[in-house]
Formats: C-alpha cells, sequence, structure tokens
C-alpha cells in the first residue's frame, strides 16, 4: 500500500519523516555485495569481469567478446525500424541543441594592479557511460550520457551496458552510433563500475564514472570516488506532483505510474491542496494498473514507497516538496510559473498539465540523468559541465607583485611558512 497522509493529522510528523527516511536505495548488504565485487575485478581484471557478468546476467560472454565490435554496432542500428530511427535522431538533436547552450566560455581578464586572472575550460579526457539495462533497456540513457560528453569534448568515450541473456536491444547501439560513441562493453552492475574506475585488460580506466543505475551501480560509483570522479548518485527514480484542483487526476495518476514503472526503490509522490483529487488519483492509479502490460513490476514500485499527501496549502506543497528533493518535481497547478522559482530542491521542473515528466525522459532536450534519493538538496542533473574541468590562471608582472608580495608575505610568515614568504620576496630587490 502507498502512504496516505495529510498534514492536518496528528501523526503526520512523523509519518513524514519515516517517509523520508525510507530506505530506497542504499543498503548495507548492498554496499558489502559491491564492495566484495570491486575487489574481485581488481584483484582478478577480466576474469572476474566475465565470471560475474555471467553470473548476474547469463550473458555468456569471453574476454574476447566483452566488446561488441564495429560490426555488432552497425548491424543492430541497420535492424532499428525508420520510426525508431527518426524519433532517435529528434531526441539527439533537441538534447545537443539544448546542451550546447551550457559550454562555458573561458575568460581572462586583467585588474586594475596589472595581475592578469583567468579561468579555462578543459574537457576530460576520459569518461565512462554507464547505461542500465537489467529490468528495462534505455536507449534514451545513452542519447543523454553521450551528447553532454561529445558536446564537452571529451576524447574517449567508453559505454557500459548490461546484456541480460546475452540480448541487446538494438536501439541501444543505434543510439551509440548516433552519437558518435564506438567504444561499448557488455557489462553492467558495480562489476562494469569497477572496471572504469581501476581498468582490465580489455577496458583501460577513465577519469570520471556517469550515467544511472540501479542500487548496486549508485553504491559502486559512491566506492569507487576518489580513484575516479562520478557526476552524482543517480539511482531508482522519482517523481513528486503538486496537483491543484485544476489537475486532471487521470493524466496525474498516469506520470505517478510512469516512474513506479521503473520499479525496485522507485518513488511516486502526489502532494494536493484537494482532498476530492487525491481520492480520484487513488482510484484512477488502481484503475490503470490493472490495465499495464508490467503491472506487477509498476505496483511494486507504487506499492512499496509511493504516497498521496493532502496540504492545506500550495504553500505547505512548497515545503514539502523542498524537504522531499525528489528528482523530478511535476507543477500540475493553474499558475506552475508563479510556483516555479519556490521549488529550491528539484533535479527538474515540469511546467503545467501539458508537460508529463515522460517528455523530458525522451525528446524534452534537458537531460533525464538526475539526482535521487534527496541529492537534489545539493546535486544537479548531468549536463555539460560534468564533462569539464575549470584552471584557473594567474600572472603578474614586476610592478603587481610589488603590490601584492607585503599581504603574501606576512601571511607565509603567519602560516610560519619560511620558504612560501622567501620565493616571494627573492623576487623583489634586486
Ligand atoms: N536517476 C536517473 O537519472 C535514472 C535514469 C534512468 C534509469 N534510472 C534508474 O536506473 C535503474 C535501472 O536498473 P536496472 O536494474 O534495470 O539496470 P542496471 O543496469 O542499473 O542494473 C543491472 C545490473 O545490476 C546488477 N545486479 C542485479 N542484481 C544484483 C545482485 N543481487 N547482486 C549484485 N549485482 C546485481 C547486475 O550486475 C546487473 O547487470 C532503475 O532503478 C531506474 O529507475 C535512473
Ligand atoms: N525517468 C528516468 C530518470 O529517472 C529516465 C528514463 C529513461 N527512459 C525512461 N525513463
Ligand atoms: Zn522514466
Amino acid at each position: 500500500m502507498p502512504s496516505f497522509l495529510d498534514t492536518r493529522d496528528a501523526d503526520f510528523a512523523a509519518r513524514f519523516q519515516a517517509l523520508l527516511e525510507g530506505k530506497r536505495e542504499s543498503s548495507q548488504e548492498v554496499g558489502d555485495v559491491v564492495n566484495t565485487i570491486i575487489a574481485d575485478v581488481r584483484a582478478r581484471g577480466d576474469d572476474a569481469l566475465v565470471e560475474l557478468t555471467n553470473k548476474f546476467d547469463k550473458a555468456n560472454v569471453t574476454p574476447s567478446t566483452l566488446r561488441f565490435t564495429q560490426e555488432e554496432i552497425e548491424a543492430a542500428a541497420a535492424r532499428v525500424t525508420p520510426e525508431v530511427r527518426s524519433a532517435l535522431e529528434t531526441a539527439h538533436a533537441r538534447i545537443k541543441a539544448h546542451h550546447e547552450k551550457q559550454k562555458p566560455a573561458d575568460h581572462i581578464y586583467t585588474d586594475e594592479i596589472g595581475v592578469t586572472l583567468g579561468t579555462r575550460w578543459t574537457p576530460i579526457e576520459a569518461v565512462g557511460i554507464y547505461v542500465p539495462g537489467g529490468l528495462a533497456s534505455y536507449p534514451s540513457s545513452v542519447l543523454m550520457n553521450a551528447v553532454p560528453a561529445k558536446v564537452a569534448g571529451v576524447e574517449r568515450i567508453a559505454m557500459v551496458v548490461p546484456t541480460p541473456r546475452g540480448e541487446i536491444n538494438a536501439a541501444i547501439l543505434a543510439a551509440a552510433k548516433i552519437a558518435g560513441v564506438t567504444e561499448i562493453y557488455r557489462v553492467g552492475g558495480a562489476q562494469a563500475v569497477a572496471a572504469l574506475a581501476y581498468g582490465t585488460k580489455t577496458i583501460a580506466p577513465v577519469d570520471k564514472i556517469m550515467g544511472p543505475g540501479n542500487a548496486y551501480v549508485a553504491a559502486a560509483k559512491r566506492q569507487v570516488f576518489g580513484k575516479v570522479g562520478i557526476d552524482m548518485i543517480a539511482g531508482p527514480s522519482e517523481v513528486l506532483v503538486i496537483a491543484d484542483s485544476s489537475a486532471n487526476p487521470a493524466w496525474v495518476a498516469a506520470d505517478l505510474l510512469a516512474q513506479a514503472e521503473h520499479g525496485a526503490g522507485a518513488q511516486s509522490i502526489l502532494v494536493t491542496t484537494d482532498p476530492r483529487l487525491a481520492d480520484a488519483v487513488a482510484k484512477e492509479v488502481d484503475r490503470q494498473l490493472a490495465v499495464l502490460p508490467r503491472e506487477q513490476l509498476t505496483r511494486e514500485g507504487w506499492e512499496e514507497f509511493g504516497a498521496i499527501i493532502t496540504v492545506a496549502s500550495l504553500d505547505e506543497a512548497v515545503e514539502l516538496a523542498n524537504r522531499i528533493a525528489s528528482e523530478h518535481v511535476e507543477l500540475a497547478v493553474d499558475d506552475p510559473k508563479a510556483l516555479m522559482p519556490r521549488i529550491r530542491n528539484a533535479g527538474a521542473i515540469f511546467l503545467g498539465h501539458h508537460t508529463p515528466e515522460a517528455i523530458g525522459d525522451y525528446v524534452g532536450g534537458s537531460n533525464h540523468v538526475l539526482p535521487t534519493a534527496r541529492s537534489a538538496r545539493f546535486a544537479s542533473g548531468l549536463g555539460v559541465l560534468d564533462f569539464v574541468k575549470r584552471t584557473s590562471i594567474l600572472g603578474c608582472d614586476p610592478s603587481s607583485l610589488a603590490i601584492l608580495a607585503p599581504a603574501a608575505v606576512t601571511l607565509a610568515e603567519t602560516e610560519a611558512l619560511d620558504a612560501h614568504g622567501r620565493s616571494v620576496s627573492i623576487r623583489l630587490n634586486r
């Protein structure tokens, strides 16, 4: 059963806290399993990678078939229907256009005392992109990961994707071809993350690992952070819909079920000012669930962590949304643009009744790799900035050095770092 809460109930605070603390993703148990897998890949390289892939994915790979050949990529890309190719191309063009606007500019200037200061952006050399593929397959996630990498100018993109029972959705490889990704491996889960971080004979290590995945992938990214960079924790999907009486219950129910469909650990929450809408959405969810082909998976996603919360005002709705910090926040209200600036914590915001979250998953142009598990309080969705790094540039001439030297020497003395002070003063009295 999903939770039904009302802010006016006496036990609301305790039940809301329990909802916030619900363990959807990282348990000690998952952490321990992942720890063992990473250690195994570090110790035994390809042998461990192959063994674990065949164990978890039943993929029947060998070291020599871990990487997709160029012929396999071409053949799969040729197998997709013209409709699928065209949809992928539409998505690719829109994602590319939006991400081009995120490219940061270098800048350099000389200040009033003659010091040159600047900021330079450089693409990361090698990135790993994780494309999930356990319960569903995600050609759209290929584009969401690869396009910003390409726009940023990353040289090497190594893509990993699990192939359950040795099968791959041809659209995954078609999307990779459209995005210009050629280095693709049949591995997933924690073992794929470990291989990207530490390297094996077949997979050279990367500098940073991006992309969404289940609890095992998220835990592995946490554990390899430091050895490599990671984008964020983009784990099991979430949506929070804020709705007033202008919302359509059938549409809201459909949006809640769309995220629940991602399965284990997914979370769909409705926060509404209208008790009648709350009832109508609950009934609609049951009605729509019964006709969904993936009913069981979606039901688990909805019933385990789903919730309908009735509030006294939109002010209360905003406050709860900011505390929950959901991956996606839909504003199914009369005046979404007025409410939008008040939502501080969200991976992405969807404006109004005609913007289902699924448009953002596929073709809107914004990125669908977004922070989950309340990390939208401090993290952002994937974008070009994740694939570049910033270097500062500094230059003094004799006169600006003379102006800054006394303060620098004083601070060096305060820190008792004499060699620091000397490296400044030695340049002054010639
Ligand atoms: N936040 C985002 O931006 C975003 C975007 C797309 C998808 N997602 C999420 O990605 C997830 C995809 O999950 P998925 O499972 O379909 O694919 P996945 O590729 O993330 O995970 C599959 C892998 O999990 C590993 N695994 C499964 N059970 C295991 C076990 N018992 N022990 C060790 N390893 C195990 C296996 O190695 C398998 O290859 C969903 O939760 C979905 O909500 C998130
Ligand atoms: N909703 C997911 C992000 O949480 C992304 C996705 C891809 N395909 C379908 N959905
Ligand atoms: Zn989705």
